[in-house]
């Protein structure tokens, strides 16, 4: 840092110190929650840990299941209890609507996608056709021979790697973006470009994604946002022309076939303005990066489940021989009957919700929730995963046990829908995930198919590493590898 970055930081210290405490002193009167102390100005920044939902798991013992740190300027309410979090997203939901977008989420995304916009007509709009044309009942049952198209060709690929080291969630990641841009622009990564640009797309998406949910001093003090002190919005600023890129050639490919074709967008029937919108939303990144990244990152959880727990693996294979038979391979129709499956599912999002703390809101106005003072403007995050580590809601929490979600008077209690406030792992409220009808066929088909194809096991003398890495979407701390081995009598079915 030069002298006058280091003389134009002291100032900005200065300011920042008369701007806190007077917003301190305004506050002074209203009942914010508990929380740690911190040191002046930064408050709690400088003791953030790397595995942030363990830390804040831990604040909650001890300041209860509301509670404040201050980072920075910024004032942030954690809340990790489900009647709590009731009152956010139920009793409270309009006031909560705005999720709390990053400095780098809105370089990324000009803050105009689904993910950062403003609660809103415009959101509205994107999230409405969103729903109810790309993802409506029939847009996925129409779409399902594309799934199963991208989903054969995996296990093609599994043929020749049977006895060596694959990396599953790499595998995961390059079927799933497919899916994606099949459903949203009908154009997929094509031949080389498949390997190749698929490899190195996942590779930005992972760096985009880690940008995301960076620690950044921009966020905790806007003022300085313009200084880019560490350098994230220059980073995210490269690596976007890559995804970009990528995305772009799909996109442009797929609107010269309906330009030349004169297909649906030009039909009488569609509104010019519904046009435009469904247009904008084929050019959102935000929707093929959340949604491969999510589901990428849990199958690959449920498959190192498996592996750790041979029996349950076995459980899922005998389960679906029984309901796919040897001769025969897993179609989506045969999702419904897997139960046993289904429970695997649901426990392994238990243990391991790819979005521990949800997408961060922020109160449109001030707001009473547990008795305290939900300050407007302020960054609102909920902890699901302190809630799913509860021993008093889930025995011997930290078990690997589906069958916990296999009890028959339980019916529909454990939905993904966020009516159970105990159970978010797709967020609840009017910001839920859009992408649950997608994500809940493609996770049970895909992990359904791995299973039934092939044996997996852990590749000799590796020893498998359960450890999460905490990030806006939290993956394992190292990539699993696993060697499948053949199962079925013969895999030509898949030709
Ligand atoms: C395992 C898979 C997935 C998980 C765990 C997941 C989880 C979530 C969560 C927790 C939220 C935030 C909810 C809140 O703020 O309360 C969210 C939002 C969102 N998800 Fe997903 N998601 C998954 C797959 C998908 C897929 C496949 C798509 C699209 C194809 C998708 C698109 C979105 C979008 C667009 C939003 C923002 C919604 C809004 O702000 O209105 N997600 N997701």
């Amino acid at each position: 840092m030069d002298q006058i970055s280091l003389a134009l930081l002291s100032v900005f210290f200065l300011l920042v110190s008369i701007v806190w405490y007077s917003w301190i002193f305004k506050n002074w009167t209203k009942k914010l929650p508990p929380g740690p102390r911190g040191v002046p100005i930064l408050g709690y920044l400088p003791f953030l840990s790397h595995n942030l939902h363990i830390q804040l798991t831990d604040l909650a013992r001890k300041y209860g299941p509301i509670y404040k740190l201050w980072l920075g300027t910024k004032l942030c309410v954690v809340i990790s209890s489900p009647s709590l979090i009731k009152e956010v997203v139920r009793d409270h939901d309009a006031v909560f609507a705005n999720h709390d977008p990053t400095v780098a989420g809105l370089v990324a995304t000009g803050g105009v996608d689904i993910v950062n916009s403003p609660y809103g007509p415009h959101w509205r709009n994107l999230r409405k056709v969103f729903v109810r044309e790309m993802l409506s009942n029939k847009n996925l049952d129409d779409s399902g021979p594309l799934r199963r198209y991208e989903v054969r060709r995996a296990v093609r690929n599994l043929y020749g790697k049977i006895g060596t080291n694959v990396d599953v969630g790499e595998l995961i990641f390059i079927t799933e973006v497919n899916v994606v841009l099949c459903l949203i622009w009908g154009g997929a990564l094509e031949g080389e470009n498949r390997d190749k640009i698929g490899a190195r797309f996942r590779e930005k998406v992972a760096k985009f994604v880690e940008l995301l949910g960076k620690p950044n001093l921009s966020d905790f003090f806007p003022i300085l946002a313009k200084f880019d002190f560490q350098g994230i919005e220059k980073e995210m600023k490269g690596v976007l022309p890559s995804v970009d890129e990528i995305l772009n050639s799909v996109i442009s490919d797929r609107m010269k076939i309906m330009e030349d074709s004169g297909g649906e967008f030009s039909s009488a029937n569609r509104r010019k303005d519904f046009v435009q919108i469904l247009l904008d939303l084929m050019k959102q990144n935000d929707i093929v990066i959340g949604g491969t990244d999510t589901t990428a990152t849990i199958v690959e959880w449920v498959m190192a489940e498996l592996l750790q727990s041979p029996h349950a693996m076995q459980k899922a294979q005998q389960e679906l021989t029984q309901v796919v038979g040897l001769n025969n391979i897993v179609e989506e129709s045969h999702i419904t009957k897997l139960h046993y499956l289904d429970a695997v599912i649901r426990e392994t999002f238990r243990l391991h919700p790819p979005l521990p703390l949800l997408i961060p809101k922020m109160p449109s106005k001030s707001c009473t929730i547990g008795g305290y003072t939900v300050p407007e403007g302020s960054r609102v995050l909920l902890n699901v995963w302190t809630n799913y580590k509860d021993p008093q809601v889930w025995e011997n929490p930290t078990e690997f046990k589906p069958e916990r979600f296999l009890n028959d008077d339980d019916n529909g209690k454990w939905d993904y829908i966020g009516n159970n406030f105990h159970y978010l792992p797709f967020g609840s409220g009017r910001r839920v995930c859009p992408g649950i009808p997608l994500a809940e066929r493609m996770v049970t088909y895909l992990v359904a198919t791995l299973l039934h194809s092939f044996d997996w096991k852990v590749p000799e003398g590796v020893k498998l590493d359960m450890e999460e890495k905490f990030g806006i979407v939290m993956k394992k701390s190292t990539p699993l590898l696993a060697v499948p081995y053949q199962r079925l009598p013969s895999l030509d079915m898949y030709e």
